[in-house]
């Protein structure tokens, strides 16, 4: 048997008259070496059933999902004699049900999507109920045996009276009162025209069927009426026709040359439903399934909406604060510590016999920074403890050091060489800890421009003679109290606004493909764009909630800088949600594994924490990390934020504009690479066995 591309024929939906179901020529293989179809031929004649017979893993299972059109042929033809998806009744293998959703929900679900209203979804479920002998259609479809579940999956194919019905090994598991109750139904709906494929294993069962197929090696040994086929083999049995044929088909491929058509042209069966992108109806049967999914995940929900409040408390509260109550070790020629009173450093330093001790002043300006201090007697013992971590720092002042102060500031240039070294306090610092270290250093710092502003007050001289010869007046933008919080606040922001939504859609919809149930509700007609749209109008919703419960916190309990406008800010964070949901969504696409898709969103939003200016200023980054990292989702957007909340910047600021102009392109990013997945990789949502 030889194939060649140009043999390769484009499926049509008008089968031949009379046809349900044509197929010619069918090729399809996983791998180079595992043919599964061998240019098999298959005739379904409208009002009758067909029982495609074959031993476990012959291919009869792909052959169904070529005809739904879950997976493509690599060659050959489909002819359907019907137009629309919901023209098919179709039950897979594995039952892909929501096991969330009550019987009656998935019900309502799936005809929903077929076009049905309420009511006469209502009467065909209580049909089926009865008929399939289901328990009542209050009970979660999780709560049921398996056989119940098989039942269910079966009333779905059923629920909007198809003209064609695929089944996929509908009996197995099922007592033989109600395979037969079932059979009865299938020819029962034969007589009302319509056309029926079963598989199963129950070769007996099928005895039942007017045609039987028998499949084997990816062709069929024989397809005809099952007591002609026994008469012309001359068997008791369709077992025994089985065995010779298959006996007879082993002499025979020995002589065959095996021809796999060399190029081929997938083939897909067509619906004509599939080029409408959208309809309101199936959108209704979307949001219906998501809205009563995140109904019953209460306890997810409530986690949704507390952890970002959670996560935003946490990090006004942990992060950014000053540390207090540091221990700094002191020793202290000049007076002992303990003997530091008020009265110590009252009176003027510069005047003769004073007998001012100014080191305990400048202690008790330090001390008011919230520092203990330890008094140690020389500074021996002091650093030993420093390296044993039991104090932050020491600092020294010598036997004189007030005297020397004295005639340091009195003689200024003609000050003696010991005299300037004696009034200067020393100091050793812990800087493993960067933070705080520098904390020390720069509240030893502003202590000692205080500390000389009071010596030099009680000696009613000019206090500015203390200060820095340098003057900062009131900043442009931001205060003198500015902290870390106010800096990074913007950036946990539109964190929270990216992280979460991307988290939440792409767990919703990765659980629903990995469940198969992505796959059967696309077989039942529905299209991305449907599902896609009410994921995000789901979505929305909870964003919105996140978002304005966070910026309560952030802006209200905590106060945290917003000088601009509410409104931008909001329309940013919005944008910046979407971008977090399409990325959710296409890593769901991308991925077939939770823990991969788990790891590659939390990776991404920890590259993005790092990237996007929180932890540090894009400013100080290795030079060529910050030359790419402004093309990264996040950077722009932080920083059109930034200026919102603490320059006040108008959305027509450039900078504004550029945030917004990026988070868009990256949402369009997002969305380009979803499309694309789903147009060029092959059975996207089809999880391999
Ligand atoms: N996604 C896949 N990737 C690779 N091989 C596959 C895939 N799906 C099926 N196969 C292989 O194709 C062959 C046919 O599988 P299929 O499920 O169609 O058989 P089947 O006749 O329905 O079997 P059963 O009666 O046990 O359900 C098997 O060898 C199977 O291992």
């Amino acid at each position: 048997m030889k194939q060649n591309s140009e043999e390769i024929e484009i499926s049509t939906i008008s089968g031949s008259k009379n046809n349900a179901v044509q197929i010619r020529n069918a090729y399809k293989r996983y791998t180079p070496s595992a043919i599964v179809l061998n240019g098999l031929n298959l005739t379904v004649p409208e009002g009758t059933i067909y029982g495609l017979l074959g031993p476990s893993g012959c291919g009869k299972t792909t052959l169904l999902n070529c005809v739904v059109g879950r997976i493509e042929l690599d060659a050959g033809s489909i002819q359907l004699r019907v137009r629309k998806r919901s023209e098919i009744g179709y039950m897979p293998q594995s039952l892909n049900l929501h096991d969330q959703m009550t019987i009656l929900e998935n019900f309502f679900f799936y005809g929903y999507l077929f076009g049905m209203n309420t009511e006469s979804i209502q009467a065909r479920a209580i049909d089926l109920i009865t008929f399939l002998d289901l328990p009542s259609g209050h009970r979660f479809v999780k709560t049921l045996s398996g056989g119940q579940q098989r039942r269910v999956s079966i009333a779905i194919a059923f629920i909007h009276d198809p003209k064609i019905l695929i089944l996929d090994e509908p009996t197995v598991g099922l007592d033989p009162v109600l395979s037969r109750s079932i059979w009865d139904r299938l020819l029962e709906m034969t007589k009302r025209g319509k056309s029926i494929i079963i598989t199963t294993h129950y070769i007996q069962e099928a005895r039942q069927a007017h045609t039987i197929g028998l499949m084997r090696s990816g062709v069929l040994l024989a397809e005809e009426a099952p007591l002609s086929l026994m008469e012309r083999c001359g068997c008791a049995d369709l077992e025994e026709a089985f065995l010779m044929l298959s006996h007879k088909q082993e002499q025979d491929t020995k002589s065959m040359e095996l021809a796999y058509p060399k190029s081929s042209h997938p083939v897909k069966a067509y619906y004509e439903d599939d080029n409408k992108t959208f309809s309101r109806t199936k959108l209704r049967g979307v949001m219906y399934k998501n809205l009563t999914l995140l109904k019953r995940e209460y306890i997810f929900m409530v986690f949704v909406i507390v952890l970002p409040v959670l996560q935003t408390y946490l990090f006004n509260t942990a992060i950014g604060r000053k540390p207090r109550n540091l221990h700094l070790a002191v020793v202290n020629d000049e007076i002992a510590t303990a003997n530091c009173s008020h009265s110590a450093y009252q009176g003027c330093f510069l005047d003769a016999n004073q007998t001012v001790s100014l080191s305990c002043l400048y202690l008790e300006v330090l001390q008011n920074e919230s520092y203990n201090f330890i008094e140690y007697t020389n500074d021996t013992t002091a650093l030993h403890d420093v390296r044993k971590n039991k104090v932050w720092g020491l600092l020294h002042f010598t036997e004189n050091y007030t005297a020397s102060l004295a005639n340091r500031v009195a003689l200024g240039l003609d000050a003696f060489p010991q005299d300037v070294s004696n009034s200067a306090i020393d100091t050793w610092v812990d800087l493993s800890n960067q933070y705080i270290g520098n904390f020390i250093r720069y509240d030893m710092v502003r202590s000692m421009v205080s500390f000389l502003k009071k010596a030099l007050e009680n000696c009613n001289e000019n206090p500015k003679l203390g200060a820095l010869p340098l003057s900062f007046e009131q900043p442009i933008f931001g205060s003198f109290d500015e902290n870390f919080i106010s800096y990074a606040s913007t950036a946990i922001l539109c964190l929270c606004c990216f992280f979460f939504p991307s988290i939440l859609t792409g767990g919703l919809v990765l659980t629903e493909k990995l469940g198969g149930m992505m796959e059967r509700m696309m077989v039942a007609g529905a299209t991305m764009i449907e599902m896609m749209a009410s994921i995000i109008l789901i979505q929305m919703v909870v964003h919105i909630m996140q978002t304005a419960l966070v910026m309560v916190v952030m802006y209200i309990v905590f106060d945290n800088p917003l000088e601009g406008s509410l409104i931008t800010l909001s329309l940013l964070m919005f944008i910046t949600g979407i971008a977090g949901m399409f990325f959710g969504f296409m890593l769901a696409v991308v991925n077939t594994d939770m823990t991969i898709t788990a790891y590659s969103g939390i990776g991404t939003n920890i590259v993005l924490c790092f990237t996007s200016g929180l932890v540090w200023p894009i400013e100080a980054e290795h030079y060529l990390l910050r030359s790419v990292c402004w093309a990264f989702p996040l950077t722009w957007t932080v920083d059109a934020a930034r200026g919102i909340c603490s320059k006040n910047y108008s959305f027509l600021h450039p900078y504004v504009l550029r945030g917004f102009g990026s988070t868009i392109v990256w949402n369009l990013i997002f969305m380009y690479v979803i499309y694309f997945f789903m147009k060029y990789k092959k059975d996207v949502w089809v999880i391999q066995k």
